[in-house]
């Protein structure tokens, strides 16, 4: 098994990047048929989120546009309990057809505090699209999880833009923790 160091932990390989890319094909796929006629806005939830907006946006055939926002919760490995807005929305927002993108759905504390902010500013539609999934994470029931790349066990994961006290973003495959 290919196991890796990241500052004190040790990781071991759980989802390659060619497994990463051919998921993200067919989210593209799905996105493109969904959205035909429309021109979404793509808003990438920073830091994470970075990678897999990239090879995201790489398979959208229709019209689009890309904007990014940052919040922060996460203290190492769990959760803060707060989400601070570190970058605000961006202003365009009412009458469009806005698409959510994420790394990572773990407790949902982010995503419902995001999702929250944008609905004030009357979009046509919201959509969320997640790489990961942690569905026995949840604490917050979150509508709007229309695009998901994968449901992950609840165990902490890194590479490919998620992190691990700031570390590991540059990972091309994602590895999940060996121990708690
Ligand atoms: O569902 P939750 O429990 O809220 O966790 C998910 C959020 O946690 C991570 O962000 P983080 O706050 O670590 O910032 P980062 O993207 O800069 O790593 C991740 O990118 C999500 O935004
Ligand atoms: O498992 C995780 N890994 C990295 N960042 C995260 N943010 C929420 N959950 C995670």
């Amino acid at each position: 098994m290919h196991k890796i160091k990241v500052e004190d932990k040790e990781f071991e390989i759980f989802l390659e990047n060619d497994t990463i890319n051919k998921r993200i094909r067919l989210l593209g796929i799905q996105m493109n048929v969904d959205y035909e006629g429309k021109c979404p806005l793509f808003i990438g939830v920073l830091n994470g989120s970075f990678l897999f907006m990239a090879d995201l946006i790489k398979e959208i055939t229709v019209p689009c546009e890309i904007a990014f926002m940052r919040v922060a919760s996460y203290e190492g490995q769990s959760s803060s309990g707060k989400v601070k807005e570190l970058i605000g929305l961006p202003e365009n927002i009412e009458g469009r057809d806005v698409i959510i993108v994420e790394d990572i759905v773990d407790t949902g504390l982010t995503l419902t505090h995001i999702l929250k902010t944008i609905k004030e500013k009357k979009p046509a539609s919201v959509s969320v699209s997640t790489l990961l999934l942690k569905p026995s994470a949840l604490k917050h029931k979150i509508e709007d999880l229309e695009y998901v790349g994968f449901e992950i066990p609840n165990e902490f994961v890194v590479g490919y833009g998620l992190d691990y006290n700031g570390l590991g973003r540059n990972l091309n495959d994602i590895y999940r923790a060996t121990e708690i």
